[in-house]
């Protein structure tokens, strides 16, 4: 393409030239994502006078430097009092424009980048583009005109999906949604200065979507009451869904009356609490990939592997869904059993679940079967560059597969345990090359969760966690890099938070008030029925083998005792008794049958719990929704601060990202460590401080030395805690 390119300042953020053809061409340029800070919304108001007044220019091209389009608004701006032009009169004024404006979208455009791509007559992407409204992720809505062009663009029942999901879409979806106007596989400025050059004189009225009539389908408001039940089931008390509804359904209105509903609606979000903590969400995810570990390596210095093949070697449940994972990642797979039944069973699923991922995508399930081979047969692990193993959790077990692969597996190859809490330096210890095992623990569903830890054993070596951190991004999943501690971090931390919620049931408590409190508090699902879900047999073995029920424990020793800390045996009595959880059809909740999902509340053990208080002389009390939460969540804090002490984690932002992406903890609230930071470390501290005299047999109630620590600091800000901890010892 050739360019007439005007001499610009080096640090102008939105350039003018002249593109062939009569064609003037306006470049956003504010790595790394072309955000729109103040200074770029500045520059592109200069950029468009100039635009409209060059005499030869009879369109425009709207494009992103460094292959990327735009970002968004600038999302760190938004914490800080910035002047620069408004967004919304912003892309008003490209939309009322008398020249055609094209933009050129590759990369991504989200937001406001979207948005003002909506403002411009044409949209064209290249064919790996990406568009979205992910405001919502962010606590906020679609505030520069989004929740009103776009379902006048593509209408109510799409616009109101991608606006409340805040989901991605491709090009090709997009052009089949009818969001861009055309997809091309080769330059997408050049095919947009052509289109430019094609339009420049056609009528512009008709491309205004604001002067389009609002669609109105006769189910309206079925659709939008019907999305409003969903999302506030979904996510409980978060107020940024429920806005893009009321948002959107303004959208019925004339565009300036929708447009003032619309930034109503996003004062309200931008100056709340939840947006607050939900943008802490969203710079923590980015933290956390910027690990270091105890020596001089880190995410920078550090060099990466290439896997080019992996293995998945045991496939359970954990096992099919990290050989999806990876097989949808592009990444052939050899996928190992060594059970000849299992694996004919594990083929079945997988080719189902692959399947369902080809309809997703349009793709032929051939073209993701061809990247697996299913086997037997240990030689084919000879070649690949990375194992993992998922095989049931049982460190005997493990201990023997890992001196296996050691001998079999090319010495430069990557050992991963897929482990959800035991020591991995005692499963390396079983090879002669312990630096390369590394944990890596997935969550389950494995193909659906985001969140993946990395265990660094004390052997570990940086380019193995280097490896395994990068193949997490690969597959698409924010990688926390964490120490080598039973149960990790974020196993770890549930430990202290179900001890809590079981002796409430001791005290008075139901598993329904228990998660019922929970639920409204925004989680996803209160913890006994999260422990239905996963089965309470998992947490009954792990107690079993470390000897704190079955055989093992000493006669003299007292029910609700062990080595002088209080202990809980409810869970351990449902155990014996065959209640396992939802695959049992009873747990804490009564289902209805075996892998029944809804759970009921169950006479039987509201009695069996009356009836467990009388015989250990526990008086019930009532307890209320404070209490629940003050002693659930604080003690989980508080082993928080233990792992950040003991330099198992390294900041609270790793915590917070482990609990938000893995264990149903809800994004408008931050996170643990962000929710006590919230509530202030003082009065935390005095909590812990009122409960553990209450409760001195329960340990895990005693506030850590680094809460201490910090309220004695004069409780610093979240963001000065990563820089206080780091002084401390590092087990990463
Ligand atoms: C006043 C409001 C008016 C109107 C409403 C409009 C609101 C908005 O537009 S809100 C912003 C909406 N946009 C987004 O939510 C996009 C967020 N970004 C991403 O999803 C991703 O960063 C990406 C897909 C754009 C790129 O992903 P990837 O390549 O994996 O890179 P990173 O995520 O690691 O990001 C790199 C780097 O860029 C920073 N960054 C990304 N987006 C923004 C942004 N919108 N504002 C400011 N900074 C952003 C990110 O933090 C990383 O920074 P570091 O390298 O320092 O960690």
């Amino acid at each position: 393409m050739s360019e007439v390119r005007s001499p610009v300042e080096s640090d102008i953020m939105a350039h003018y030239s002249r593109a062939a053809g009569h064609i003037g061409l306006i470049r956003l340029a504010n790595p790394p994502v072309n955000a729109l800070s103040s200074a770029v919304r500045h520059d592109l108001c200069r950029a468009l006078e100039r635009a409209s007044a060059d005499t030869g220019a009879k369109a425009i091209v709207l494009c992103g430097e460094n292959g990327l389009f735009c970002g968004g608004a600038d999302i760190l701006e938004f914490s800080k009092k910035t002047g620069g032009p408004a967004l919304v009169p912003l892309i008003n004024a490209i939309e009322a424009g008398e020249k055609p404006v094209v933009a050129a979208i590759e990369g991504v455009a989200l937001g406001g980048g979207l948005e003002m791509a909506l403002g411009c007559h044409y949209r064209i992407a290249h064919c790996q583009a990406r568009l979205g409204l992910p405001e919502v992720m962010l606590g906020l809505l679609p505030g520069a005109g989004g929740t009103q062009r776009l379902p006048r663009l593509i209408g109510f029942p799409a616009a109101l999906e991608l606006i409340t999901t805040g989901r991605h879409v491709s090009a090709e979806e997009a052009l089949t949604l009818g969001l861009v106007d055309q997809v091309t596989d080769g330059d997408v400025q050049e095919a947009a200065v052509k289109f430019a050059q094609r339009v420049a004189d056609e009528p512009l009225a008709s491309r205004r979507l604001s002067t389009w009539k609002p669609p109105c389908p006769a189910d309206l408001d079925t659709l939008l009451q019907g999305a409003l039940g969903r999302l506030q089931s979904r996510a409980r008390g978060a107020l940024a869904p429920v806005a893009c509804v009321h948002a959107l359904q303004a959208a019925t209105l004339p565009f300036a009356q929708g447009i003032e509903k619309e930034q109503e609606l996003m004062a309200t979000l931008f100056s709340s609490p939840q947006a607050r903590a939900m943008q802490y969400c969203f710079f923590s995810q980015r933290i956390v990939g910027k690990w270091s570990l105890a020596g001089r390596a880190n995410w920078k210095n550090t060099p990466v592997r290439t896997v080019h093949r992996a293995a998945v070697v045991g496939l359970g449940t954990m096992g099919r869904g990290i050989t999806v994972t990876l097989v949808r990642a592009g990444i052939p797979t050899v996928a190992m059993e060594m059970d000849r039944g299992q694996l004919q069973a594990a083929q079945q699923a997988v080719t189902a679940m692959l399947e369902r991922e080809a309809t997703k995508q349009k793709r032929s399930l051939d073209s993701y079967l061809q990247l697996v081979q299913f086997t037997l047969e240990r030689r084919h692990l000879q070649d690949v560059d990375l194992v993992i193993e998922a095989v049931y959790e049982d460190l005997a077990l493990k201990k023997r597969l890992f001196s296996e692969l050691c001998a079999v597996c090319r010495p430069d190859a990557i050992l991963c345990t897929n482990t959800s809490g035991l020591d991995v330096d005692v499963i390396a210890g079983t090879t002669r090359r312990p630096e390369v095992v590394v944990g890596m623990h997935f969550f389950a569903p494995a193909h659906v969760m985001k969140l993946l830890e990395v265990v660094r054993g004390p052997r570990s070596s940086p380019v193995a966690v280097a490896t395994v951190v990068h193949l997490g991004k690969l597959l698409g999943k924010v990688s926390v890099v964490v120490g080598n501690s039973p149960g990790f971090v974020g196993n770890r931390l549930l430990k202290p938070y179900m001890e809590q919620a079981n002796f409430l049931l001791e005290e008075g408590a139901t598993p329904e008030q228990v998660d019922g409190t929970l639920e409204e508090f925004g989680f996803a699902m209160g913890i006994f029925r999260m422990s239905d879900l996963s089965g309470l047999d998992v947490g009954w073995r792990v107690r079993r083998e470390s000897g704190l029920t079955g055989p093992a424990v000493r006669p003299e020793e007292s029910p609700r005792h062990r080595l002088g800390c209080r202990y809980c045996p409810l869970a351990d009595l449902l155990c014996e008794r065959g209640r396992l959880g939802q695959k049992t059809g009873q747990g804490w909740y009564l289902y209805e049958g075996p892998e029944g999902r809804k759970a009921l509340p169950d006479p039987w053990l509201h009695g069996f719990l009356d009836e467990y208080r009388r015989q250990h002389a526990l008086k019930p009390r009532r307890i209320d929704q404070q209490e629940v939460l003050e002693r659930c969540l604080y003690a989980l804090a508080n082993e928080g601060f233990r792992v950040l002490e003991e330099g198992v984690a390294a900041g609270p932002e790793d915590i917070d990202t482990i609990y938000v992406l893995g264990y149903g903890w809800p994004a408008h609230m931050g996170g643990p460590m962000y929710h006590v930071a919230t509530v202030g470390l003082s009065a935390v501290l005095t909590r812990l401080e009122h409960f553990h005299r209450a409760h001195p047999d329960v340990p895990q109630l005693q506030p850590s030395a680094l809460l201490r620590h910090l309220v004695a600091q004069g409780s610093p800000p979240i963001s000065k805690w990563r820089e206080l901890v780091r002084v401390q010892r590092s087990q990463l």
